[in-house]
């Protein structure tokens, strides 16, 4: 019988469910994400107001430098009126000089004169700037927060618009381009109408048409509601807004439900034009919707982002000096596990991949770089964001044979027979049992020595060997058995078979099963292993010799058997 969940006890009964929208017609579901949508980054606003210790100017500094080195071209550099810290980053972004001419910088003000006024007169000298307006239009927000009526609530968008105009007109008469953002905040939990009706008096005052576009920017201040939701808001919106090819419908996702991410795509298949969001995620409570994952998820979908991802270290190691904040390790596409497989079955299917991928490259005789990545388990390769293939597979107790192997490939050129993965990995998965933890390539070297290579009973000190008219083969050697060095020799067919006649001489019975080798190394140094797979004493194991002398490899290879055998 399957077994039955209980009653948790939870206070649920407080909670209510979000009203759907009601939109038979939607039309997202069905679309695809071709291109980017525009980005704003507000690492430097949203993303600073929520850290512990808000950035000093050189933090900002340097954000501001990555974001623009990353091809960002809106950049919300913050909230003037709010700090001297905030007000003096801006003027010191203009007054330096440090913006390029191609980069929309914006600032956020609530609706209230003082603060509109100072907030334009940060932008004084800018060559292009947004100000971006916002209040509260959600009716839980009207009657507790602001105690107001839609009429009033209206009126706060309407005569802060006016009054961004006013102090625009009066402050940025050398600016290029000046831009206007507005957003009703809370905008997830607005009236559908009303949301509209607010941004329409927006509109009437501030007149958008052709070279004067109008930034509608529709938050999901708290995420409340499922993704889907979402998007059937913005395409309500998007259908009914007046002036729409002067409208960039814009969309800034909170992650409060684990689901910014899939808001924003949602969202841009619902319509929206831009989509602002920090790196990381950072900011308000659980964070905006993260820049970095909407990007690589067009990327791996094979769709250019028009930012450049390819060094995500630097990105993170600049996001985490500056916010004083970790990215978690299982953070999407820039975590440190997150292109690493420690699962035996992942390892084995990513290990199959890489070779198939670079069979199937060579086969249509392109570059493997080049080649169209598909390999298990690794939504896209980490290289293209400037990690290494080191990291991919890392072995502890969930890890199989693959996993072993791969790493002593790797980090050793070691090509183990597929039977001698078998054995060698469950050697490991006997340490990795008892001491727990990751081990790492050294460690698995090391394990791997001391099973195979070590010294044991039997060792060969030298051999000497001819061919005779009839195709036999004799060899003579000086083995250490035990504490003595003794001569044997003996025929066969070929130097092991005439090693292991030779051991029978003095009493060790040798049944080779399988034999093979590869070289370690190329040049006047080449180095060989061979692997022995033999019967000693009843038991089946495998030996390994390395040595410069491929016949001498393997027949440290049938001692390193016979010396297992004995252990
Ligand atoms: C969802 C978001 O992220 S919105 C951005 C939020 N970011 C910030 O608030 C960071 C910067 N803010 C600040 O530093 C301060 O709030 C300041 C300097 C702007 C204003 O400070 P204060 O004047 O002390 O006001 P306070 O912070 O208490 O803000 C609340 C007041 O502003 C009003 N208010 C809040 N938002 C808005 C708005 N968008 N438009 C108009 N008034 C607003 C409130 O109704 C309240 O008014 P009341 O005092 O008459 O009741
Ligand atoms: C000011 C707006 C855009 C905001 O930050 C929010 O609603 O989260």
């Amino acid at each position: 019988m399957i077994p039955q969940q209980k009653p948790s006890g939870m206070p649920f009964h407080r909670y209510q469910p979000f009203k759907p929208v009601d939109l038979p017609d939607r039309t997202w579901p069905s679309k695809t994400i071709t291109k980017a949508p525009r980005w704003l980054s507000t690492d430097l606003r949203d993303g600073n107001q929520a850290l512990i210790e808000p950035m000093d100017a050189r933090r900002k500094s340097e954000i501001f430098d990555l974001l623009v080195r990353m091809g960002y071209k809106e950049i919300e550099v913050g909230f003037p009126a709010a700090s001297q810290t905030d007000y003096d980053f801006v003027r010191y972004l203009i007054e330096e000089d440090r913006i390029p001419d191609d980069v929309q910088i914006s600032v956020l003000t609530q609706a209230r004169e003082e603060l509109i006024e100072r907030t334009v007169q940060s932008l004084v000298g800018a060559k292009r700037a947004t100000v971006h307006l916002y209040n509260a239009t959600a009716p839980e927000f009207r009657r507790v927060v602001f105690g107001v009526n839609r009429e009033e609530c209206k009126g706060i968008a309407v005569e802060g618009t006016r009054q961004v105009l006013k102090f625009a007109e009066q402050y940025l008469g050398d600016t290029e381009y000046f831009g206007y953002e507005y957003s009703p905040e809370i905008f997830i939990d607005t009236e559908l109408d009303f949301a509209l009706e607010v941004c329409e008096a927006v509109m009437d005052v501030y007149q958008p048409g052709p070279d004067r576009e109008i930034i509608l920017n529709l938050p999901a201040t708290v995420e409340r509601a499922t993704p889907n939701v979402y998007a059937d808001q913005i395409e309500w919106m998007s259908r009914n807004l007046s002036r729409r090819e002067y409208v960039c419908l814009s969309v800034h996702p909170h992650n409060d439900r684990g689901t910014g991410v899939a808001s924003a795509e949602l969202a841009v298949m619902a319509g929206a034009d831009r989509v602002e969001g920090c790196l990381f995620g950072h900011g308000e409570r659980t964070g905006n919707v993260c820049l970095v994952t909407l990007g690589l998820n067009l990327f791996s979908q094979g769709v250019d982002p028009m930012i450049d991802f390819s060094d995500i270290d630097e990105i993170r190691r600049v996001v985490e000096h500056c916010t004083q904040l970790p990215v978690s390790p299982r953070h999407p596409y820039g975590g440190d596990l997150v292109y690493t497989a420690f699962s035996g079955s992942h390892q084995d299917a990513i290990k199959k991949g890489f070779h198939a991928l670079e069979a199937d490259a060579a086969a249509a005789g392109v570059p493997v770089d080049e080649y169209r990545w598909n390999v298990p388990y690794l939504p896209i390769d980490p290289k293209d964001v400037g990690r290494t293939y080191e990291a991919v597979i890392r072995v502890n107790s969930q890890s199989g044979k693959g996993g072993v192997s791969y790493v002593l490939q790797r980090d050793y050129s070691i090509d183990l027979p597929r039977r001698l993965q078998i054995e060698f990995s469950r050697v490991v998965q006997g340490y990795t049992d008892a001491e727990g933890g990751e081990f790492s390539g050294e460690r698995i070297w090391e394990i791997f020595t001391d099973t195979y290579l070590s010294e044991g009973m039997v060792g060969i000190m030298a051999h000497r060997s001819e061919t005779t008219g009839d195709g036999e083969y004799r060899i003579s050697a000086d083995v250490r058995l035990r504490d003595e060095i003794r001569e044997i020799s003996g025929t066969g067919n070929g130097p092991i078979s005439a090693f292991v006649d030779a051991l029978a001489g003095v009493g060790l019975k040798v049944r080779v099963l399988d034999y093979s080798e590869h070289a370690l190394s190329e040049g006047g140094d080449a180095r060989a292993a061979a692997y022995v797979e033999a019967e000693v004493d009843g038991r089946v194991l495998w030996g390994v010799g390395i040595n410069s002398n491929i016949t001498t490899a393997s027949l440290k290879a049938v001692c390193s058997a016979i010396n297992r055998a004995q252990s």
